[in-house]
């Protein structure tokens, strides 16, 4: 069997890990389902149904929100139980945005009040309410959050009952400098965050990250412990790291911590200042890209299999097979 790309690899069943299920596929993804492993066992499968929307984001917070609201609607019709929003979905990825486009976040709990969408945190009203009336989990991307005099890049994550179970504030801020290319330091606006988080969802244990934390093995390891499933990061890489990491980050962490990762990004705006890769995607726990997209504006919708997550620890214990007497990992993802 030949994977994509002219990787080699054993022979054995095609098997599709998780297979893409596309009721209506929107234009521009594309699903590349490999297994370069047999299944070793028929165990109990757990499928989730989840829809990635890679948003375009215009300047006009209202027409963002309303465009967010309806491409959850409609992976929530089309069966998704998780859907997944973009980095920063409503506002421009600049520094000058921020600060106008910020909303206050609730702190996360089951019974968590989440303003009244006459309120100052449209965006936030937006997502709890949405997810409550489809019924679905919702990782709510990222938006500038205000706080204590100080702002946040932060996820929040919804249950099917529309409570906010975690929120996650970017923990490595995006400060990178490559002459001729790009300049953007997050750190002249944005304060980083000082917690892991592992959320338990009606879909399954998700840890979440933003962008440019996917490039901290150390974290994804630290999920990984934790007991986690998948990894969401929304994330907007650019046109010069998109092309050389953007994929190859998120294989490496699905290959080292043996789950799924799935990232979200903004579609690519013509003509706007940050110019977002997108591809979003899904990765499984081998490593296999299952399902991506363009730069345009799509939903991608994929299945994944939570079980395959034990099984290639099965296969493969890396876990049991780390050598403490020579390297450990400290820190703490605490479970929920
Ligand atoms: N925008 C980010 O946070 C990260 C990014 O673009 C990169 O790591 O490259």
């Amino acid at each position: 069997m030949l994977l994509r790309r002219g990787l080699l690899v054993t022979r054995g069943p095609l098997l599709s890990l998780a297979s893409n299920w596309t009721p209506q596929r929107p234009r521009a993804a594309r699903t590349s389902v490999s297994s370069s492993m047999a299944d070793p066992s028929p165990a109990a499968s757990k499928k989730v149904k989840m829809a990635i929307c890679q948003l375009l984001v215009t300047a006009d917070k209202e027409e963002n929100i309303k465009c967010a609201r309806k491409a959850i609607e409609d992976a929530a019709k089309q069966g998704s139980s998780i859907v997944v929003l973009p980095e920063m979905w409503n506002c421009p990825y600049s520094n000058d945005s921020f600060p106008t486009y910020a909303e206050e976040v609730p702190s996360p709990g089951p019974d968590s009040p989440v303003a009244p969408a006459t309120s100052t945190s449209p965006s936030v009203s937006m997502m709890a309410d949405v997810s409550r009336q489809c019924g679905v989990t919702l990782v709510g991307g990222s938006i500038p959050e205000c706080s204590n005099g100080k702002l946040y890049n932060t996820c929040c994550v919804f249950g099917s009952r529309g409570s906010l179970l975690g929120k996650h504030r970017k923990t490595h801020l995006f400060d990178i400098d490559i002459p001729g290319k790009i300049r953007f330091m997050e750190s002249d606006t944005l304060t980083a965050g000082d917690k892991l988080t592992v959320v338990d969802t009606d879909v399954g244990r998700l840890g979440i990250g933003i962008c440019y934390d996917i490039r901290f093995p150390e974290m994804a390891l630290l999920y990984a412990k934790a007991g986690v499933q998948i990894i969401v990061y929304p994330g907007a890489f650019n046109t010069t790291t998109g092309p050389a990491h953007w994929e190859v980050v998120q294989r490496a962490r699905a290959v080292d911590c043996q789950l799924f990762v799935v990232t979200c990004s903004p579609a690519r705006q013509e003509g706007a200042g940050y110019q977002a890769w997108g591809h979003s995607t899904a990765v499984g726990p081998f490593g296999e890209v299952l399902a991506t997209c363009g730069h345009e504006q799509a939903t991608v919708f994929v299945e994944l299999d939570l079980a395959q997550v034990e099984r290639r620890r099965e296969n493969m214990p890396f876990m049991r097979q780390r050598r403490a007497d020579l390297y450990s990992l400290t820190g703490e993802a605490a479970k929920p």
